[in-house]
């Protein structure tokens, strides 16, 4: 019997197929960022035209709003919508706590708020995500444009190993919110809550991408075309 292999990007697509399913007429539905979330929205907009859905949506990043209005699907901004029913977004690494972290895409300031307004958060994967610890992974650190390098300075002090994100170019990422993103190593014995508090505490930071106690439910597209859910 053959092997059935599905690379990375159809793990996610399975994913992303599956957490649609979980979508319902009416909803307020936030959209996330990245290559994940990006087939997931094909995949509701899909789904909109088969069946009809009437949905609300809201999106957690430039990229995805220009997607989700191509695709033909209803988009607002997060002021003008009620609260969200349910978001579905991507993630950089998930533990079995359903812990995460988030801003491969440098949207996670976004992604957070967003998160934070939702009733309900689904990841979607493919299996390298999921992960026992999150320590050593790298970290997206959204800092405020001034006095940044002074920041820098002061993470890498502090063992972080941090740098600036470049683009393509070489020049600084910029967010959707005009900030810059430092990346750093999360330390072999860091706790993860301490850290957090530790960064947010920082003047200048704005947000750190260690997504704790967000997520609900974690959709992974498995290589041998098996879907596993884990749900907090
Ligand atoms: O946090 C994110 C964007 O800021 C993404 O969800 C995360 O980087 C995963 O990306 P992908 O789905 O392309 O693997």
């Amino acid at each position: 019997m053959t092997e059935h292999v599905l690379t990375q990007d159809q793990q996610k697509q399975l994913a992303a197929q599956t957490a649609v399913q979980y979508i319902q007429d009416g909803d307020v539905v936030g959209l996330g960022t990245g290559s994940t979330a990006a087939h997931f929205v094909r995949a509701l907009s899909d789904r909109v035209q088969a069946e009809g859905l009437h949905l609300t949506c809201t999106t957690t990043s430039n990229r995805t709003t220009a997607l989700a209005q191509s695709l033909g699907l209803p988009v607002y901004p997060l002021e003008q919508v009620a609260t969200i029913d349910v978001t579905v977004d991507g993630a950089d690494q998930v533990d079995p706590a359903l812990n995460g972290i988030k801003g491969g895409g440098a949207a996670l300031l976004h992604e957070k708020v967003v998160a934070h307004n939702s009733k309900r958060n689904i990841w979607i994967t493919d299996e390298s995500k999921y992960q026992p610890k999150l320590n050593g992974y790298s970290l997206p650190v959204e800092v405020i444009q001034f006095g940044s390098e002074h920041l820098c300075k002061e993470l890498a002090a502090e063992g972080l190993a941090p740098h600036f994100r470049l683009t393509e170019n070489e020049t600084k990422l910029v967010t959707d919110s005009g900030n810059y993103i430092i990346d750093i190593k999360i330390p072999a014995e860091a706790s993860l809550t301490e850290l957090a508090a530790a960064l947010e505490m920082k003047v200048g930071v704005v947000e750190q991408g260690l997504f704790l106690n967000i997520c609900d439910q974690v959709i992974i597209g498995h290589a041998d075309g098996t879907v596993k859910t884990l749900t907090r």
